[in-house]
């Protein structure tokens, strides 16, 4: 293998993989991804079926899918190929794409494009989308190749039905407080009318904005009050946003328990660019902090 040295993650899943016809030059082609992805559900399942056996603290996890996990660290207002890429090198899962006219991150469908093209499809792209009517939704997540739209306006539950089977969908909550019955309420309206998101993001609260302000909102307790309750928000998939930075984003993380964070402003040299060093230091504090949640 010409002096090429396999972390101790690479080796175990190449042994995992060995038995199930890949090898190593399969997992880095893209054309190969789509089976290797379906494995990866299944080893995940073990994964946390395993870890649920011997730990009930890890009870909430057991519903997560692959694709779900994938969105543990997005960088999102993504607004050129260069920003994607050291996001992607950085470390992060998924990055932002925001289709809201009324944002300083807002990129053409064109421009998403692009920038989408250039990405692995390991990389989940999200679309943000602020009160779109939905058949402008499904057309832009067709046309630009989303795998996630995250609803970041004030879209009504019935909003959720009418988007693409095909695409996941990020429900996003505003909260004033700690106090998670708005979305239980909400997530139970979106069962009644017949879908419910693939997961949640949880914002601060800025009157007159709706995102994207670098505030930070205040400390959530998901995994505690999750783990008390049997309600709707019991197997949601849940990330943390507003106002993260990588200086924060550890303590955050500590907090709140949540499967994944989402930053814009907290890494940007000026609104809509990224500063890769910050992106950087964003990815390793929030990798290290979430990995830290497992034990
Ligand atoms: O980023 C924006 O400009 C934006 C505008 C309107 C709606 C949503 C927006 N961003 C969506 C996001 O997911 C942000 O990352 C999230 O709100 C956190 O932002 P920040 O506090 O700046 O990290």
């Amino acid at each position: 293998m010409g002096g090429y040295n396999a972390s101790p993650g690479e080796r175990e899943a190449s042994i995992n993989l060995a038995g199930q016809g890949y090898s190593r030059t399969s997992i880095g082609n893209p054309r190969r991804l789509a089976p290797l992805r379906r494995l990866e559900t299944r080893l995940l399942d073990l994964t946390i079926f395993s870890r649920t056996m011997h730990n009930p603290q890890c009870l909430a996890e057991t519903h997560l899918r692959a694709d779900q996990v994938m969105l543990r660290i997005k960088i999102c207002g993504i607004t050129s190929t260069a920003d994607a890429r050291a996001a992607v090198e950085a470390g992060a899962d998924a990055i932002g794409l925001n289709f809201y006219r009324g944002s300083k991150r807002y990129v053409t469908p064109e421009k998403a494009q692009d920038i989408v093209s250039d990405l692995a499809a390991s990389v989940a792209k999200v679309g943000v989308f602020v009160n779109s009517s939905v058949s402008e939704v499904n057309q832009i997540a067709q046309s630009v190749g989303l795998d996630w739209v995250q609803l970041h306006g004030d879209e009504p539950p019935e909003f959720l039905s009418q988007v693409s089977s095909e695409k996941h969908i990020l429900r996003v909550y505003r909260l004033e407080s700690s106090e998670l019955t708005p979305v239980t309420t909400d997530l139970a309206a979106c069962q009644v009318s017949g879908r419910m998101p693939d997961a949640i993001l949880v914002d601060s609260v800025v009157p007159g904005e709706y995102g994207g302000t670098g505030k930070k909102g205040s400390v959530i307790h998901f995994k505690r009050d999750r783990i008390r309750s049997q309600d709707l928000l019991f197997s949601m998939p849940v990330l943390l946003a507003g106002g993260l930075t990588p200086e924060n984003v550890g303590e955050a993380i500590r907090d709140s328990c949540p499967e994944g964070v989402d930053v814009a402003s907290g890494v940007e040299s000026s609104p809509g660019v990224k500063d890769p060093e910050l992106v950087k230091r964003f990815v390793a504090e929030a990798q290290y902090a979430l990995e830290q949640l497992k034990r």
